[in-house]
């Protein structure tokens, strides 16, 4: 697919779920003045007629974009996950068509750490159910199951950006942490790594998972692993809600195997505020359950507009891929008055050659060239002289493998 650069006037944002008022306003400076803004996530036909004239496409974790949606996206250049999580994002239908993917990885991290360690606190108290009991007129003064969490075990599944940051609060609250990962992982301060799921559930107070959602997490906490924990024992997660069996939960939490839990993300969520939360869950004072609000700070939300607007507007302007989540990764200098084309491909033998072979024989002088490639995909940028040609980029067009190709300027 070819496209050739448009005025920033006439490129369109598709900006949905809300996201902070800080992305238009970075992507107004950088003179992007055409947004489409929607404060809720749009039903799947309203967003395929959306989408059909937009450029960039900015979400939540609540637009899901799957195959249909990408085919009904055709100038679709590049989609901004407002979030950590891509999993709603079918990244293999944004790479064939060439389309890359950003997120925030770190922005929010902070926020979900603090709301689970106040969560740790909070739950081994007892406090959960102190409350809902005070709320109905109960007065429940007593010390039996309230305990402090120093020197309690958490175990951490997933030790990436939020669980290290979780542990390092933990610690310096007096708890031992462990965790659990599928890599091998530098454990910060005294935390342990354990080889093995069972290990860390049979031996910690408190379970918190943050892992990504994937076929190997789905249902990764079910009624077996619910009855390897420490009886009485706390489970958090604000990971994704397909990671825990909520069926499960709910028996573990009925018979009195767990203490309590702290649960942020369901398998099904409202669609909106508006609707109604429906969970077996609710059920129990021993809970908190929380409408998906584990990175929702004003902070947080502030920082992820900025830093995922500016990423698109970047990529927009002159072609950055920095820490897109399907693409290869090229940083780009500022462009010196020459043209600048941008081809991507099938990561397939030959490519390069072939692209060479377009620039040595229609006699363009190429200037610059960065190329990076990941395992699917290859992504070069090109500044060639003033003399660039049309015909360079259609014959560029119909090399074999060709995802896409743009002129930038
Ligand atoms: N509740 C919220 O609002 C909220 C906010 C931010 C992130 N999240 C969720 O939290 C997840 C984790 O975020 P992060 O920034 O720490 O991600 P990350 O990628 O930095 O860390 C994830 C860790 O999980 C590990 N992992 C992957 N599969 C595993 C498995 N099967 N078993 C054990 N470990 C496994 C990885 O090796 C990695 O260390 C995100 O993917 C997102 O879904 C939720
Ligand atoms: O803002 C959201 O919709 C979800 C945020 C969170 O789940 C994430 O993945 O960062």
């Amino acid at each position: 697919m070819a496209q050739q650069s448009l005025p920033k006037d006439k490129i369109k944002f598709l900006l949905l779920e809300g996201v902070h008022p800080s992305a238009v306003e970075t992507l107004k400076r950088d003179g992007y003045t055409n947004i489409d803004f929607h404060k809720k996530a749009l039903p799947p036909e309203e967003l395929k007629q959306a989408i059909a004239g937009a450029h960039f496409v900015g979400i939540r974790s609540r637009t899901q974009l799957t195959e249909e949606i990408f085919e009904s996206a055709k100038k679709l250049v590049a989609v901004g996950c407002f979030c950590i999580g891509t999993n709603q994002v079918d990244l293999k239908a944004a790479t064939k068509r060439g389309i890359a993917v950003f997120n925030a990885p770190f922005s929010n991290t902070r926020s979900v750490a603090e709301l689970v360690i106040a969560e740790a606190i909070l739950l081994l108290r007892g406090v959960a159910e102190k409350n809902a009991a005070a709320h109905r007129g109960e007065w429940m003064k007593t010390a039996v199951n309230s305990y402090e969490i120093r020197g309690k075990k958490l175990g951490i599944i997933g030790y990436g950006n939020i669980g290290m940051q979780l542990g390092v609060i933990a610690e310096s609250m007096g708890m031992q942490v462990q965790f659990y990962d599928v890599v091998n992982k530098l454990p910060l301060g005294n935390a342990r790594q354990v080889p093995s799921l069972n290990q860390l559930l049979a031996s910690s107070d408190v379970v918190s998972l943050h892992v990504p959602e994937t076929g190997a997490t789905q249902n990764m906490i079910g009624s077996a692993e619910l009855a390897q924990m420490k009886q009485g024992g706390i489970l958090i997660n604000a990971s994704r809600g397909t990671v825990v069996d909520i069926d499960g939960l709910s028996a573990a939490l009925g018979s009195g195997q767990l203490g309590g839990a702290a649960i942020d993300v369901f398998p099904v969520e409202p669609r909106s505020n508006d609707d109604e939360f429906v969970s077996p869950l609710r059920q129990y004072d021993n809970t908190f359950l929380t409408p998906h609000i584990g990175g929702s700070t004003v902070e947080a939300q502030e920082n992820i507009g900025m830093e995922v607007a500016e990423k698109l507007a970047k990529y927009s302007d002159n072609g950055t891929s920095t820490s897109s989540v399907n693409f290869p990764e090229v940083a780009l200098p500022e462009h010196a008055g020459s043209h600048r084309l941008l081809h991507i491909h099938r990561n397939v033998p030959g490519i390069m050659s072939a692209i060479n072979n377009v620039f040595s024989e229609t006699g363009v002088n190429v200037s610059a060239q960065y190329l990076q490639t990941n395992e699917d995909v290859g992504y070069v940028v090109i500044d060639v002289d003033a003399d660039y040609s049309d015909i360079a980029l259609e014959r560029l067009l119909a090399i074999e493998g060709t995802l896409r190709s743009r002129v930038l300027f």
